[in-house]
């Protein structure tokens, strides 16, 4: 089991910022994360990463239980890719440093790389299609270029867990689709980490997204195959608008009913 969560709720003062939230997440599934603004996603995703405890349920990520586990330890199986990283990294390194330094989870890079982490971080440009970007610095790179990189670099610490929180974000529809198709390659690699993609946008989920989870008001609104989830009915039920959904090679295109 990759994420186990049994009745987890989380409190701040009188607010209840999740409620009873109950998500198993299996080997060899990948999974999407859908919820409107303030639907509780960050909040979920900071209890996976043991930034914050729930205040009543449990949660066992990994196989490390929350509270009686070293989390740090944890976190290094765990990327976490988010456009608000994309600020805090040095514009001025090459995007192979911005690479390495995701091996020793620091922003820039201030340890000696060895020789297999250069050949690695070479590797993983290569199988994502970005090699022309190596010597590039990052800071030339257009945005839709700098969030492969983050998710390069995420790749070089080998996680078992792969967060992609919003990452088409300001991108584009060329960028988004080659961005998306990068993902899509990710998951289909044989030792691919458990992808978690988090969005706002129905049209964003990609076939290798095999479950989906409703997040709204911080409750589990649905939480299961991405075909029995992502139906008109449930989704006219999760936004409480009529919608209608229209299937288009795989992806899901959403439109207000008139
Ligand atoms: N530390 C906190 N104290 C009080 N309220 C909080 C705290 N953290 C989050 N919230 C509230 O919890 C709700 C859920 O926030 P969260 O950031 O998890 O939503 P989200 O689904 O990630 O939204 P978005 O898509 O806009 O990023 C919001 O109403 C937010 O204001």
């Amino acid at each position: 089991m990759i994420i186990d969560i049994k009745n987890a709720t989380w409190q701040r003062g009188d607010k209840t910022i999740l409620k009873d939230v109950s998500w198993q997440v299996k080997n060899g599934e990948h999974w999407c994360l859908l919820g409107l603004n303030g639907a509780g996603k960050t909040a979920l995703l900071n209890l996976i990463n043991g930034y914050m405890f729930p205040t009543k349920g449990d949660v066992t990520v990994l196989g490390f239980e929350f509270g009686k586990s070293p989390l740090p330890e944890l976190r290094k199986l765990i990327g976490w890719v988010s456009s608000s990283l994309q600020q805090r990294l040095y514009g001025n390194d090459t995007v192979e440093e911005i690479i390495l330094s995701g091996k020793f989870a620091s922003i820039g890079l201030y340890q000696q790389p060895e020789e297999n982490d250069i050949e690695k971080a070479g590797k993983i440009l290569a199988d994502l299609g970005c090699e022309q970007f190596r010597f590039r610095r990052y800071e030339t790179l257009s945005q839709g270029e700098r969030q492969k990189i983050l998710i390069a670099r995420a790749l070089m610490a080998s996680p078992k867990l792969l967060i992609l929180d919003e990452p088409c974000t300001g991108l584009d529809i060329f960028a988004r689709e080659q961005l998306l198709s990068m993902i899509d390659t990710i998951a289909k690699q044989p030792d691919a980490p458990t992808l978690i993609y988090v969005t706002h946008h129905v049209e964003e989920i990609l076939p290798c997204f095999s479950h989906t989870l409703l997040l709204k008001q911080g409750e589990v609104f649905r939480a299961g195959k991405t075909a029995d989830v992502l139906t008109e009915g449930e989704l006219t039920d999760f936004f409480g608008t009529p919608l209608e959904v229209e299937r288009k090679k795989e992806r899901i295109a959403i439109s207000l009913k008139s």
